[in-house]
């Protein structure tokens, strides 16, 4: 029999996922992930200065926009789209024409696990993508899917089946995402605590997403990963992804769908200045206080059976019920519903192509 060759298999979702990075900084640490990331599209989000060059290491395919890209494509709906915070990575999803993204911050580097072994975060991702939750019933063993695992006694046969996995949401090793008082009085406090655990939040439950490691189907919720009004010319930055996590989790809730949180682990390595994150995130920190009581009592009629539909819902009801909290609570709900124009501007459906075809024209 001839030797088998050692063709690497193919990664999986190869043409299927995009990797989505903000930066304002460089992408040196592309390097570090090379072997996992080379064979995928990378969308770059260059945020600041439009002038500054960024500098992508050689053999990745990318496409990258900076802010006057942005607004040449979305014209006044730019508005929409964060300047000055992680935020404007959103953006990246928007163009993406992918089902599946991967989103990583540009100090963010490849983690071992427990044996020494180099974590391919991507690989784990798709996994936890590609395999059911469990949002309505709790398994006392995790992940049921995953090797070695499985339901338990008392769970219900009826249920095993899952729920579709929308959003996997990944940690981090080394520097923690502490909010900024926590990281006043924890300077030194590094997470050195690998848990070999994959599980599905409950439905009814919300959770703090960070978007520093985080992956999604943006076929199954997509138009709702907005990361809001932050950064240049807002009260609040560093509540991006928390408020993207806040309205997903109430539409997948609602729409049936499934988030997961735990591995994959990254090794996050830049701890930001917690005297400029304070600034940025102060607000948000009593603004809080409501806003979750808000999304706990959030209800999304039955009529509401697409993200878009659900999203502009939401919308509404921000801008009814917190804008007593602030007026900006105002400008945000409206931002939400300029996102999901774009958002169907950029990825018309059946309904929006059908739109398109009779506006241009029978075809030539
Ligand atoms: O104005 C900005 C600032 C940063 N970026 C890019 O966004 C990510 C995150 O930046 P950084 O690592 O400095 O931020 P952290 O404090 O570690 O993490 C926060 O960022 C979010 C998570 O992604 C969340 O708000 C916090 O966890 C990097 O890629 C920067 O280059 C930017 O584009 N614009
Ligand atoms: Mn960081």
């Amino acid at each position: 029999m001839a030797g088998s060759s050692s063709v690497s298999p193919t990664p999986l979702l190869k043409d299927e996922l995009d990797i989505v990075i903000p930066t304002i900084r460089n992408l040196d640490f592309l390097e570090m992930w090379r072997p996992f990331f080379q064979p995928y599209h990378l969308i770059i989000v260059q945020d600041g200065d439009p002038s500054k060059k960024i500098h992508v290491p050689e053999g990745f395919d990318y496409e990258l926009y900076n802010r006057n890209d942005i607004n040449k494509i979305l014209g006044p709906k730019a508005s929409c789209i964060s300047f000055k915070d992680s935020a404007c990575r959103c953006f990246g999803y928007m163009v993406s024409k992918k089902k599946y993204i991967y989103t990583i911050d540009d100090d963010c580097f490849v983690a071992k696990d427990p044996s020494g072994k180099d974590i391919n975060a991507l690989e784990q991702h798709i996994k936890n993508l590609l395999c059911p939750s469990t949002p309505h019933f709790f398994n006392t063993l995790y992940d049921p899917y995953r090797e070695g695992a499985d339901f338990v006694r008392g769970y219900p046969f009826s249920m095993r089946e899952g729920a579709q996995t929308a959003v996997s949401h990944g940690l981090w090793l080394n520097i923690p995402d502490y909010d900024a008082p926590t990281q006043l009085v924890k300077p030194r406090e590094r997470n050195t605590r690998y848990v070999d655990a994959v599980m599905t939040i409950p439905k009814g439950t919300l959770f703090p997403m960070c978007g520093m490691n985080l992956a999604f189907d943006r076929e199954l919720i997509g138009p709702a990963m907005y990361f809001g009004l932050m950064g240049d010319g807002q009260p609040i930055g560093r509540y991006d992804d928390m408020w993207a996590g806040w309205c997903i989790k109430v539409i997948c809730d609602h729409l049936g769908l499934g988030v997961k949180t735990g591995l994959p682990y990254i090794w996050h390595s830049k701890a930001s200045n917690p005297f400029v994150n304070l600034k940025k995130e102060y607000k948000g920190i009593y603004w809080q206080e409501e806003i979750i009581p808000f999304f706990q009592s959030v209800t999304l009629p039955k009529e509401c059976t697409s993200v878009q539909q659900c999203y502009i819902e939401l919308s509404k009801q921000v801008k009814d019920k917190l804008s007593n909290l602030d007026p900006y609570f105002t400008k945000l709900a409206d931002a939400m519903v300029t996102w999901i124009d774009a958002w169907d501007e950029l990825n018309p459906t059946g309904e929006g192509l059908a739109k398109l075809s009779i506006a241009n024209g029978p075809a030539k």
